[in-house]
């Protein structure tokens, strides 16, 4: 497997997922993993809750991250995850990569345990291992970036991860990855207004490669809404979610966001 990257960032984050990978792949093979996924409950499709009235927010457990360096010392994730739950997000966002963003499986373990609503393992998914992870740790959805796959590696880690019963959230960047993702007929698209090679934030993305995404998909805003009113701006310009970190995590009362959100937005 080699995958394809766009950019430097990207690059040197994918390289530091590999060689964590390799250390895991050592203590628990594919074959355990796949041990592991028959205990577990079933994948829970999202998209009821994804395109329920309303803009639907996955909240994102993120403590830090390359652009911003420490966002929040988040001690007890679970609890986080409960906050969002109660505030009505429509899925949970686990960022596992360790590296960069201080994330783990142990944070997807402890968020899955608590909550009960669909969870997204956030990480930098280039493997078939990985996507058997995410399910073994109980995730309901799993991000697949474009950028970071080759067409045909899109292909199979997007059809495991569905054998699997998860739904894939496809992020893309651009009108040509954004074609790429309606040809794998993805049912959830993300557009990422952060750009991995550079970390430059443009919202403006989204509603310009609205045109490029299929009809009947859903339309993921992701990155860079620090306020309330962009996650409107979002919903006006024809998103039906918003992956949400840094405004969550900085926020003491997150709940309060995430209900302020719907009500303007409902
Ligand atoms: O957040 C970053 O700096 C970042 C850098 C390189 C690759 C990915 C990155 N973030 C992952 C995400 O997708 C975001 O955590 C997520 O969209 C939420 O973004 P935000 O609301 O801006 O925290």
């Amino acid at each position: 497997m080699s995958p394809t990257t766009t950019g430097t960032v990207l690059d040197g984050i994918i390289a530091g997922v590999l060689k964590d990978l390799h250390e895991r792949q050592l203590m628990v093979t594919s074959d355990n993993l796949r041990e592991a996924i028959e205990l577990v409950a079933p994948a829970i499709d999202p998209i009821p809750r994804l395109t329920s009235p309303g803009l639907s927010v996955i909240s994102e457990v993120k403590r830090s991250s390359p652009s911003k360096g420490q966002l929040a010392t988040i001690s007890d994730p679970a609890a986080l995850a409960d906050q969002y739950r109660a505030g009505g997000a429509a899925a949970i966002s686990v960022l596992t990569e360790e590296r960069r963003f201080q994330g783990s499986l142990a944070d997807l373990d402890a968020v899955r345990a608590k909550v009960e609503i669909p969870v997204l393992r956030k990480d930098f998914v280039v493997t078939d291992y990985q996507v058997l992870e995410a399910r073994a740790h109980g995730a309901d959805l799993v991000l697949l970036i474009v950028a970071a796959l080759s067409d045909d590696d899109l292909r199979r880690l997007y059809d495991l991860a569905c054998e699997l019963g998860m739904t894939p959230l496809v992020e893309v960047h651009t009108a040509e990855e954004a074609r790429r993702a309606a040809a794998l007929d993805a049912r959830v698209v993300g557009v990422n207004a952060r750009n991995l090679k550079t970390l430059d934030v443009d919202r403006s993305i989204f509603g310009r490669l609205l045109g490029e995404l299929p009809e009947g998909v859903v339309k993921v805003a992701e990155s860079g809404i620090l306020r309330v009113d962009q996650a409107v701006e979002a919903h006006d310009c024809g998103a039906d979610a918003v992956l949400v970190g840094e405004m969550l995590v900085r926020h003491g009362e997150p709940a309060q966001v995430l209900r302020e959100i719907h009500r303007a937005t409902v």
